[in-house]
């Protein structure tokens, strides 16, 4: 994944849009709704089970079943739809869209094709946090409501198939074909994806198919060719790549681009079919499915609900009083547990002990999360609540221990979580933390001496070094001193015994 990934960022580097041939695209996005049962039956939705397992009359399309909408799905399209400012349609209904395929047994799929449930939206893409130059307003189409289909699996030289996904409910989210540039198509994929998991519509799992994206794109006003099926946002970012140069080729060769379907097979597309039109797929209204009528103001009574969007909060954590880089705010954002952790030592740091903000986050950020990597231990809120560090925190603000020191007695801690409950000042004892405060401060200051000469003789390549002008090697002199004194002297001191003795500024 992580290569995939990096290797997509590599193309976007390289790749250029030719201002001879104008890209024109909109995306198809399916988004498997996080709902305990299927959409219109009460088998539950599955993701790991035994094949065929998870199926019930109606998902293998049993003559005789009925459909019947589950309610949850219905709720939870209209999250999505109220969190992409759509206009929500009172009135809607379903239709049945005909195509032959195997793991389709009904023989057609039940969508919204006349009346979808919601229409006109729209995603703001942000300079600020979602990697675009300018600001972009992508227009949506609608949201629709359908089932997916099952799974053709192949195993050596037989096909088989899984009926666990079929009637998995879905969302279609249709774009208008507003993106003129490949970085914003990889930019709204993030942010959907991101959205849908925010809002719990969606595990948002691009790996496990649970968002699966259609990209339509077009070249100098000819007609479009749909990729199907892309499942990752480099895969998106790279087909797209691919069939705009393709199709600037078959115009350079006066070839007519025709309306088709393709498909990605990872390097190249591949055409599948001409598109079918309307038509071909002979929609009707379901007649065996109710109409959906849903109250005028439900969007609105759903808005007041909704939690803050990730936009809203980013840009609260990189402004004050928090003041995080963008990087930070967004890694604490993927981690709720940690934002939380992170606000809440926030809170006491800087209202109650009254401590600047900066050094707050150097708690949580630095501090803490590289104490867990120190140890090699998996990083864990629980461990050391927020309570926890302010009361280390607080013994550096009192001088009692040394930062050093603190590091110390943190991943010891971590290390042995049964002290964590013992009186801090006890285990600070018992690893001989605390500042030599018994010696007086003449012998303290000749001890740090005869320390830092011992080090500058034993060390003489660093002293060359520093003496020729990397005045930053110095730091490494102090690393030397700290070491040898477990932290219990400020680094502060080495450094001005070190630059006194080496005659540095
Ligand atoms: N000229 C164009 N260039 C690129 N994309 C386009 C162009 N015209 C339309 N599109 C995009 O094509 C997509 C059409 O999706 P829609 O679901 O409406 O129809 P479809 O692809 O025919 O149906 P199906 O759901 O059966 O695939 C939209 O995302 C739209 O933005
Ligand atoms: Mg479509
Ligand atoms: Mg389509």
């Amino acid at each position: 994944m992580l290569r995939r990934f990096s290797t997509s960022v590599r193309h976007l580097k390289k790749f250029q849009l030719d201002p001879n041939y104008k890209f024109k695209c909109g995306l198809e996005i399916h988004t498997q709704l996080k709902t305990k049962y299927k959409l219109f039956s009460l088998s539950e939705t599955s993701f790991n089970e035994a094949p065929n397992t998870k199926v019930s009359y109606f998902d293998i399309g049993l003559p005789g079943s009925q459909p019947k909408l589950n309610p949850e799905a219905l709720y939870l399209a209209l999250v999505a739809a109220t969190a992409f400012n759509c206009d929500i349609q009172s009135f809607s209904t379903f239709d049945r869209k005909h195509y032959f395929y195997p793991d389709q047994p009904l023989g057609y799929q039940i969508t919204q094709h006349y009346h979808p449930i919601a229409k006109n939206g729209f995603v703001q893409l942000n300079s600020k946090f979602d990697g675009i130059e300018s600001d972009k307003i992508i227009n949506l189409e609608q949201v629709q409501i359908e089932q997916d289909t099952g799974k053709t699996v192949n195993f050596d030289d037989k096909i088989t198939i899984d009926l666990n996904r079929s009637n998995t409910p879905l969302i279609e989210v249709v774009t208008k074909p507003d993106f003129e540039d490949i970085k914003q198509v990889r930019a709204f994929v993030k942010k959907y994806q991101m959205l849908v998991s925010h809002l719990g519509i969606c595990s948002g799992d691009m790996e496990t198919g649970a968002i699966r994206v259609d990209a339509n794109i077009s070249v100098n006003g000819n007609d479009r060719v749909e990729i199907k099926n892309l499942g990752s946002s480099g895969e998106v970012v790279a087909a797209l790549q691919y069939e705009y140069r393709r199709q600037i080729g078959e115009i350079q060769k006066g070839n007519k681009i025709v309306q088709e379907t393709r498909g990605w097979d990872g390097a190249t597309t591949v055409s599948l079919r001409r598109k079918e039109n309307a038509l071909d797929y002979r929609y009707v209204p379901d007649s065996e499915l109710e109409v959906v009528r849903v109250d005028e103001n439900i969007g609105k009574k759903i808005q007041e609900k909704l939690p803050d969007l990730p936009d809203t909060i980013l840009e609260r954590l990189t402004s004050e009083p928090y003041n995080l880089t963008l990087n930070q705010a967004r890694n604490l954002f993927n981690e709720p547990l940690t934002l939380q952790y992170y606000l809440s030592f926030f809170k006491i740091y800087t209202e109650d002990l009254k401590q600047p903000s900066k050094s707050a986050n150097n708690w949580v950020l630095e501090e803490l999360i590289t104490s867990f990597a120190k140890v090699e231990h998996p990083f864990d809120v629980t461990l050391i609540t927020p309570k926890a560090l302010i009361e280390i925190a607080q013994a550096v603000l009192d001088e009692g221990i040394s930062l050093t020191a603190a590091r110390i007695l943190l991943r010891h801690l971590i290390e042995n979580p049964a002290d964590i409950d013992r009186p801090l000042d006890e285990v600070i004892e018992q690893l001989d933390l605390h500042k030599p405060s018994s010696i007086s401060k003449e012998d303290l200051d000749e001890a740090i001496t005869d320390l830092c000469q011992t080090i500058i003789e034993e060390n003489e390549k660093i002293v060359q070094n520093i003496k020729r002008g990397q005045v930053n090697a110095v730091q490494s002199l102090i690393g030397k001193a700290m070491k040898e004194t477990q932290g219990k002297i400020h680094a502060k001191e080495f450094k001005q015994k070190f630059t006194e003795l080496l005659g540095i500024n």
